[in-house]
């Protein structure tokens, strides 16, 4: 698969490592940076993350930020966005089964690199369940075009 992946100063040691296992796993991985830890503003990357997930041109994103909360809320502000912050292999597996999360995300400050590789690898494997969570997915949506400017 192609996975984008992005984080901003705090969170770019735990990005990086999930990088390098996924490479380790054959997947095609763009790395949007941040690149070192200079401080930098979390939505740029956030929007470059999603933007690419978006967009088509990855398949899923992972983002990484010191706790993952403001680069989940940057992410999901772009349409047909579903950034999903996780800290445990049960949020890994439903996230995808019943929300059909697109972007993984990740609190540095609290996921170990064995974690979020483990989290990563199960959302990654695991399907989206569909049927009665569609009906609620459509209302997400929904939400989205109502607030459209
Ligand atoms: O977790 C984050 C956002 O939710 C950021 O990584 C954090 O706010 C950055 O703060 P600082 O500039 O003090 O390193």
């Amino acid at each position: 698969m192609k996975i984008s992946l992005g984080s901003d100063h705090g969170g770019v040691d735990l990005k990086n490592a999930v990088l390098q296992v996924l490479k380790d796993m054959g997947h095609e991985a763009i790395d949007r940076g941040t690149y070192d830890h200079q401080r930098v503003d979390y939505p740029d990357y956030g929007k470059a993350v999603a933007e690419d997930v978006a967009k088509g041109e990855a398949d899923f994103g992972v983002l990484v930020c010191t706790t993952g909360i403001g680069i989940s809320i940057s992410a999901n502000k772009v349409r047909g966005i579903r950034a999903a912050v996780v800290s445990n292999e049960d949020g890994a597996e439903f996230s995808r089964r019943h929300n059909n999360a697109n972007i993984i995300c990740f609190g540095q400050k609290y996921q170990t690199a064995y974690e979020a590789a483990k989290f990563t690898r199960i959302f990654l494997e695991t399907p989206y369940d569909g049927g009665r969570h569609q009906i609620r997915l459509d209302k997400i949506s929904a939400i989205e075009l109502e607030n459209e400017r």
